[in-house]
């Protein structure tokens, strides 16, 4: 049985601003207040999209939620019609409106942890929606991700979905972001490596340890195929708030900074034990540092591995512009790996909000049988592509400033654009504003 790896990207949504809602985030923190293009930042995310499928890669997407999050805003206690609901709370709490409306369902790395069928006891593909505890606006995707992955991959024959982790921070569960599988080919059985941070001394962590310990029991993985790292705290007070911001598995490649990982020494053995295969891949700190590994996000690059066997590196454009890892790159192409291809894309508007390429994507491997039993609609092809560009290009504004959040007219163009997206998927009333 072949298998593939699909990746399912977030379609980037209307509402998408600089709020600065990230703790720890410094790209977030940065661009607080500016203002966004939506239109341009979902057309970016599409023509990566395409870019990878020109490679010859299986893609598909998630949609966007529905934002601003009027449900949230009732449970909390404002009531009225929707205009005055949006009016009350600019009013009393407009930070709270800003975390209503945030676009932060675009990064599906952090939508949840998938494990293929390959890899559990009972040979379905088993995936758990992430509760994203750290952060109140990106908590609110969990419900909503839960109920998209159920919609997507329905058939309870080839697949089992667990449910977010409960007890909010105390199993703090940030998704694929802290989570990499090795594995030969996509087809054989992988190990999974799952990183968990304790606090730094300037930014708290995010993954908790017994969060993805639960993950891996519910996936039902093999113990002898699984590796619990800890992340080092000078890598996440340097900015990596997720693992996948310092490195990347694909196959049998770890590609990653040399100070991602509180114990390198006993991080890179106990992989070694279980992946014997694995390749590792380093940046040591004296050629490119971590400041530059976070502003250019070398290490959040879509490590894919190519019809041939070959892999490229998809980074963004902002990892060309500098320097030193421009140099690293290349360097790692030279040498004797698989990887032989970078391509640079620009995906900007994703990057000021700390999102790049790899935080856009989450990776579902899945056999034949089980991609066809998925819904197709959200599988691509060129037509499909061109549709959503065209449904981008009716619906989305190309400025959102910090008080345009107050206008209750975007929350009708926003409602007005889910509404004519669930019509071109055939997903019925699927969003909580539709219900
Ligand atoms: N994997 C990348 C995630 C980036 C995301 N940024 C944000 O939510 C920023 C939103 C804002 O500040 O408006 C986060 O930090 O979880």
């Amino acid at each position: 049985m072949t298998h593939h790896e699909y990746n399912f990207d977030g379609l980037i949504g209307p509402t998408h601003n600089y709020a600065g809602l990230s703790f720890g985030n410094i790209a977030s923190a940065t661009n607080k207040g500016a203002a966004s293009n939506p239109r341009e930042a979902a057309l970016q995310g599409l023509a990566k999209m395409r870019a990878a499928m020109e490679l010859g890669l299986k893609q598909g997407f998630l949609p966007p939620q529905d934002r601003p999050h009027l449900k949230t805003l009732r449970a909390l206690g404002f009531s009225g019609t929707d205009k005055q609901i949006i009016e009350k709370a600019v009013k009393a709490e407009p930070q709270l409106l800003a975390n209503c409306y945030a676009a932060s369902s675009m990064w599906t790395a952090n939508a949840g942890t998938v494990a293929p069928s390959p890899d559990t006891a009972d040979g379905k593909v088993h995936f758990t929606a992430a509760n994203l505890a750290a952060n109140f606006h990106r908590s609110i995707e969990a419900v909503t991700t839960s109920r998209m992955l159920k919609h997507i991959f329905k058939d309870e024959k080839f697949f089992v979905h667990h449910p977010p982790m409960p007890g909010a921070m105390h199993f703090g569960d940030e998704g694929a972001a802290n989570h990499g599988r090795l594995c030969e080919s996509h087809g054989d059985k992988g190990v999974h490596l799952f990183v968990y941070g304790e606090d730094g001394e300037k930014f708290p962590a995010r993954q908790k340890k017994r969060a993805s310990e639960a993950v891996a029991r519910n996936h039902l993985l093999d113990e002898s195929h699984t590796v619990f790292i800890k992340q080092s705290t000078t890598a996440l007070d340097a900015g990596a708030f997720h693992n996948d911001v310092v490195g990347v598995a694909n196959g049998t490649v770890l590609f990653l900074h040399e100070q991602s990982f509180a114990d390198v020494q006993a991080a890179y053995a106990a992989i070694r034990e279980k992946a014997p295969f694995a390749e590792i891949i380093e940046a040591p700190a004296s050629a490119v540092s971590l400041e530059d590994c976070i502003k250019s996000y070398l290490f959040n690059s879509q490590l894919l591995t190519l019809p041939g066997g070959e892999m490229a590196l998809l980074l963004p454009t902002e990892a060309e512009e500098n320097e030193r890892v421009k140099a690293f790159v290349d360097a790692t192409l030279s040498k004797n790996n698989p990887i032989n291809r970078v391509i640079y894309k620009n995906v900007r508007e994703s990057m000021r909000n700390g999102g790049g390429p790899a935080c856009l994507r989450l990776r579902v491997v899945l056999s034949e049988d089980e991609a066809a039993a998925a819904d197709q609609h959200f599988i691509l092809d060129d037509a499909k592509i061109t549709a959503l560009e065209n449904w981008v290009r009716t619906h989305y504004r190309d400025r959102i400033a910090p008080d345009d959040l107050a206008d209750p007219a975007l929350m009708e163009e926003s409602f007005a654009a889910m509404q004519a997206l669930t019509d071109l998927l055939g997903m019925g009333a699927f969003y909580d504003v539709q219900r």
